[in-house]
């Protein structure tokens, strides 16, 4: 393996069977909109999980209370064995530093090139040794084939490379979890496809376990080890892209046919 590549491996090995998220009971509710009514869900360590199901029934929402940007009115977030629910927010360092989420913005600093967002947590962290940041900056931003643009204005990006920039400016930090939010909206196919081949690198190169929230079915069926369709509020089927597949189930197959019977 590339030397430069190895700095970038998470700092904690696990064993495949490993649960790194452990969502339990999830209830939440919004004025008088319950949107969350009970979700269980588990996820290995290396897994890369799709949420998908009709617009509005909580998938953010959910992939929110794992990084504790939103607190379940009940139940339960344990990631990597921390309590995240009962946390306090100067606590949250800890499970943001093994967490990333790339918002489908990416959220980058339009004032700073490519080079200094993807730099931003470790200059925010501390650490002063400017070789040192420069060899990790470059690592994340060839992981991600964007080691030519490290120059570059997010206002001179492609939707793309903008996303490409956030999955670096994720993984440099040596996150052990991205969380994708509609990673591919925007961008046309090819596009959309390279974004599918940086989540897939993202998990084989550094065993990354990823959370993602997706519409698009093609990419659904191309990058997830098992998928999760939410409905009215809870799990409505858990399994691999084979069994969602093949799902006697009609909501299930009426969603990922494009078909237009599932309601909220
Ligand atoms: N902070 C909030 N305050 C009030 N309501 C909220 C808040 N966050 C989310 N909601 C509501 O919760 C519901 C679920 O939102 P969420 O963004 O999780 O949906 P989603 O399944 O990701 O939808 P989409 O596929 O359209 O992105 C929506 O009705 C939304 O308006």
């Amino acid at each position: 393996m590339n030397p430069t590549l190895t700095t970038m491996i998470p700092r904690t090995i696990h064993g495949p069977d490993e649960i790194f998220i452990d969502l339990r009971g999830l209830r939440k509710r919004f004025g008088s909109q319950q949107v969350l009514d009970g979700i269980d869900l588990q996820i290995k360590h290396g897994e890369t999980i799709c949420l998908i199901g009709p617009s509005g029934e909580g998938k953010t929402v959910t992939m929110k209370h794992v990084i504790g940007l939103i607190h379940p009115d009940e139940g339960d977030v344990y990631v990597a064995g921390m309590h995240v629910n009962v946390l306090k927010e100067r606590q949250m360092a800890a499970v943001r530093q093994k967490v990333s989420m790339l918002f489908q913005g990416a959220a980058l600093f339009d004032y700073l090139t490519v080079e200094e967002n993807v730099a931003f947590p470790l200059l925010e962290r501390g650490l002063k040794d400017k070789a040192e940041v420069k060899r990790r900056v470059m690592a994340a931003l060839e992981a991600v084939d964007l080691d030519e643009h490290a120059h570059k204005y997010p206002t001179n990006l492609s939707g793309g490379m903008k996303k490409r920039t956030g999955i670096a400016r994720a993984i440099i930090d040596r996150s052990e979890c991205i969380l994708y939010d509609e990673p591919n909206s925007g961008l046309d196919p090819i596009g959309s496809d390279i974004i599918d081949q940086m989540i897939q690198r993202m998990q084989k190169r550094y065993g990354v376990t990823s959370i993602v929230v997706t519409h698009d079915m093609r990419s659904v069926f191309k990058i997830a080890t098992r998928v999760a369709m939410l409905y009215r509020g809870k799990i409505h089927f858990l399994g691999t892209p084979e069994e969602l597949r093949n799902s006697p189930d009609k909501l299930v197959q009426d969603f990922i046919n494009g078909r237009s019977d599932v309601t909220c």
